[in-house]
């Protein structure tokens, strides 16, 4: 059985949050020993079917999914809202606490050996299910992920800061390696799907072209562009070394709103970034300021280093025709990022 030693000796875990965090701990070891034996374990990325959503649901998130639901009953969770549930589910009539989860993050990479992830948020437990979700992401107790890569590994923050652990895949043992994550102020990498760049909006657009031009463009130097596909492999790099992504709305049907669900994807994210000292917007508006009129309404995300993301802003609040003009040769913002 796996031992979660580290995780009981975290003195950061407020006490109600305890034993669903052991839960989620020992459901994601034995995720990440299914994981690591791929095909061995089955064909975990065939598609059994289509969630709410009309996402396509793969072997893995179904099976990720009740094995998160299963191991949090007796923990004192009564509300549980996941990516792959229409409606919230009661666990426990008698437990204190909302947990809302994309409980397989990145399905698109699990056939291919790219990283992939949970991503969780809590909150205190109110008598209505949904109403429990529905209220803004600054009513969160706690939220993280956990990483399913090279290493498997948990970023989680409770309000007071970021805690990085990584699963000891000898000991089964989630081991403490930093108390205090913060998001590094330089870096020159942006994470977007430039495929869609054809769809975006003039601020989006001149945001990267402006990265693309380099030395020679408004920013004066050279960037470079990462895209995982997996919101918590994007999440992970720059929480550890800096940078920004963007999944902004974009002309497509169905992505006026973006592709990434705000309560159990972007809220939690938003919580680790601010508690690493970064931001984290719609593109302009602060995400944990937005509450979700319904469970699994999405939202555009930007999120990374401080002055980028406010560089964003900014594109967001000129007027349409002066985009251009802002690009002029010494027309660069004066904003360090
Ligand atoms: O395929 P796209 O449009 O680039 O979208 C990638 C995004 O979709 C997601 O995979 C959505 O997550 P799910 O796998 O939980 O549906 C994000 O992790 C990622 O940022
Ligand atoms: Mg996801
Ligand atoms: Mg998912």
């Amino acid at each position: 059985m796996t031992s979660v030693a580290a995780i009981v000796a975290s003195d950061a875990i407020p006490k109600k949050l305890y034993q669903p965090m052991l839960a989620i701990c020992e459901v994601a070891a034995q995720l990440s020993r299914t994981i690591a034996r791929g095909e061995l374990s089955g064909s975990l990325g065939h598609e059994v079917g289509s969630n709410t959503d009309g996402d396509n649901q793969k072997a893995l998130d179904v099976i990720a999914d009740e094995a998160f639901a299963d191991g949090l009953r007796g923990t004192g969770v009564r509300w549980y809202a996941s990516e792959e549930r229409e409606e919230v589910v009661e666990i426990d009539a008698d437990g204190g606490i909302g947990v809302a989860i994309d409980p397989l993050d990145g399905s698109s990479n699990i056939d291919v050996n790219v990283s992939i992830g949970t991503i969780f948020s809590f909150v205190e437990a109110l008598e209505d299910p949904d109403n429990t979700f529905l209220r803004s992401g600054t009513h969160q107790i706690g939220g993280g992920y956990v990483i399913y890569g090279p290493q498997t590994a948990l970023v989680v923050s409770f309000g007071d800061g970021v805690q990085h652990y990584i699963l000891d895949p000898d000991t089964g043992a989630f081991v403490l390696i930093n108390p205090s994550v913060e998001i590094p102020e330089t870096s020159i990498e942006f994470a977007i799907n430039a495929s869609n760049y054809r769809h975006w909006s003039k601020p989006i657009r001149t945001y990267i072209d402006d990265c693309l031009a380099g030395e020679a463009g408004p920013r004066g130097k050279n960037f470079n562009m990462r895209w995982v596909a997996s919101l918590v492999a994007e999440t992970h790099r720059i929480l550890m070394r800096g940078g920004i992504f963007l999944y902004p709305s974009d002309e497509r049907q169905g992505y006026e709103n973006g592709r990434l669900r705000l309560l159990y994807e972007c809220a939690p994210i938003a919580l680790l970034v601010e508690q690493a000292g970064g931001r984290a917007t719609d593109g302009s508006a602060r995400i944990l300021d937005r509450a979700p009129d319904s469970l699994h309404v999405r939202v555009p995300f930007v999120f990374g280093t401080p002055a980028k993301v406010e560089r964003v802003a900014v594109y967001h609040d000129l007027p349409t025709q002066e985009n251009s003009a802002f690009r002029g040769s010494n027309g660069s913002p004066q904003i360090k990022s």
